[in-house]
């Protein structure tokens, strides 16, 4: 093509965006379900481009892999994928690429020009998935179906200008959620609509979003970029398919709705009937949905080796290890799901039992805060959390702590042993109810997120906080010999009258980091202390670091 030919092939697509633009003011007039707005009691998520009037929204979550996990996510995929090279209309594209769905979609993935054949997820995409998609508010049943993968091996490798507006996606007619990740080299990422024009320096680790309707209004492109250090990079893009093009696809009924309207009430196309597990009645999630997508790829692979079979003796052994190895997989994936689940189920838990909810036991020996079911651990358990939240970095603003919320040890104070609830009324709560851990603080600390003042604490959350001066005026002996803190613990409704099980601090030497008990209620050596009050007393205008109070409470 000529230059001339080429300017003039560009104005003419100019005008008929434009046209297009003016012709279709966005349909969707109400709010959209952000993935930022799910996600944000546990991620940062900020909006470079936030365009409520047409709709078009992108987001951005920097360094959302943890540093660790980056190079080996990178060569995870980099290594565990068929790089294809695409061809499109005008010869090879400047990149590298595949493309996976999640079973039993086969859709082919045309754009460009190019096609490209599909595999399904592979356990290393799942576990980056994993990772990302709880950044992104979303529950495993409501993950993308598919992953668009691009390597750049350089900075002559480059992605033009255009939208991701196939077919499969809707993008164009409906608002559509596409969650990119980047790693390795740091690259451009531009956007724009006319003179609207937005750039992110996409670096190793960061996840960004398109959702609304980006793809009908916007453009977006990776430029080339020259220098002598270009290193490799690739992107993970996922977006959920909603308009199958293969006619297996179609037949295997799937319910057609992208999880930006599943949240509006609709089933994501990997909505499962199976009822909720029975011992945990309530749960509305379904922990099935990782174990059957990978049972899919699983049975898939074992189906290749059954046709491949030389004999029935070899065809008989390939199935039974198939079933075990089904049944392992179901077990793990419930598992993983549970855990997730059980990690929310206490943050909701701990709130409302820091704001005085009563808890009673129903009639299936479950305990109900208000109506919020105590779930069991899996080994029948009834333990309340005492630590931070644990490893999800779930923080909200009042979720934070004076010093790093790191359990004790649960050899030394018992933490979340099962306290049975049914026990006199005189009884001490030590065998009854839940624990907590307190983080004593000196009269005159001063942290600008949980002080108003120096000295002067705000209520804190996972970990509440007292002044040491405080616990020792509200400690008191009752005639069962049990020391009660008396009163509310740092202006907790729910936190009232609490007995006190031990004080531990951390001890740091240049070896190691240890718990050290200063006092344990009940405690059965000679030359353990007794009083808690001495012990306390003796710290006073000491430096106080990671002191703890264990403390009980009924449910
Ligand atoms: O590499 C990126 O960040 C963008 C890739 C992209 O736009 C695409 O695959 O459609
Ligand atoms: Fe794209």
């Amino acid at each position: 093509m000529t230059k001339s030919a080429s300017v003039a092939r560009q104005r003419v697509l100019q005008l008929r965006r434009k046209a297009s633009v003016k012709e279709s003011k966005p349909r969707l007039t109400e709010s959209i379900d952000l993935l930022g707005d799910l996600a944000q009691e546990i991620a940062d998520w900020s909006y470079p481009l936030l365009d409520e009037e047409w709709h078009c929204f992108a987001g951005y979550l920097p360094r959302a892999v943890p540093e660790e996990l980056r190079p080996r996510f990178f060569d995870l995929v980099r290594e565990g994928t068929e790089w294809l090279q695409p061809t499109g209309r005008w010869g090879p594209l400047p990149l590298r690429t595949a493309w996976m769905c999640a079973l039993p979609c086969t859709c082919r993935y045309r754009y460009g020009g190019a096609e490209v054949s599909p595999l399904p997820f592979t356990d290393w995409m799942l576990e980056i998935m994993a990772s990302c998609m709880r950044l992104c508010g979303l529950a495993s049943h409501e993950w993308p179906n598919s992953c668009n993968l691009n390597l750049y091996m350089d900075g002559e490798h480059s992605v033009g200008w255009h939208a991701d507006d196939e077919a499969l996606f809707q993008g164009k007619h409906q608002d559509c959620r596409i969650i990119s990740l980047s790693l390795g080299q740091t690259r451009r990422f531009e956007l724009r609509c006319g003179k609207d024009f937005h750039c992110l320096e996409l670096k190793d680790g960061d996840l960004c979003t398109m959702e609304g309707l980006t793809q009908k209004y916007y453009r977006h492109r990776v430029p080339k970029v020259q220098g002598p250090k270009i290193g490799p990079r690739i992107n993970l893009t996922w977006r959920w398919i909603v308009q199958h093009s293969n006619p297996v696809c179609m037949e295997a009924n799937f319910a057609q709705a992208a999880p930006a309207q599943a949240t509006h009430g609709q089933q994501s196309p990997w909505h499962c009937s199976a009822e909720p597990a029975a011992q945990y009645p309530g749960r509305n999630f379904n922990p099935d949905a990782v174990a059957q997508r990978k049972m899919q790829q699983e049975q898939q692979r074992f189906a290749t080796l059954l046709a491949n079979a030389d004999s029935e003796e070899e065809a008989t052994a390939l199935k039974e290890r198939m079933s075990e190895e089904t049944k392992v997989m179901m077990a793990d994936a419930a598992k993983a799901e549970l855990q997730l689940y059980t990690r929310c189920a206490r943050r909701l838990e701990r709130l409302a039992i820091f704001s005085g909810a009563q808890g009673r036991e129903d009639s299936r020996n479950l305990v109900q805060l208000e109506g919020l079911t105590v779930l069991p651990n899996e080994d029948g358990s009834n333990v309340l959390p005492v630590s931070g939240p644990s490893g999800d970095g779930a923080e909200s603003s009042s979720d934070i702590c004076s010093e790093d919320q790191e359990p004790m040890p649960d050899e030394e104070v018992k933490v979340g042993e099962y306290l049975p609830l049914e026990v006199p009324a005189e009884a001490s709560y030590g065998q009854n109810g839940y624990r907590w851990h307190a983080q004593i603080v000196a009269d005159d600390f001063f942290h600008k997120k949980l002080c108003t003042a120096p000295g002067q604490l705000k209520p804190c959350r996972a970990m509440p906080h007292i002044k040491l001066s405080e616990l020792l005026e509200r400690l008191a002996q009752n005639e069962r010999g049990s020391w009660i803190l008396s009163g509310e613990l740092n202006q907790w409704p729910g936190l009232t009258n609490l007995e006190l099980v031990s004080i531990t601090c951390k001890v740091r030497s240049v070896v190691a980091t240890s718990i050290k008990r200063l006092w344990l209620q009940n405690a059965k050596q000679q030359d353990a202390p007794s009083d808690p009050v001495a012990v306390l007393t003796a710290l006073h205008g000491k430096k106080l670091r990671s002191l703890r109070a264990v403390i009980a409470g009924s449910l």
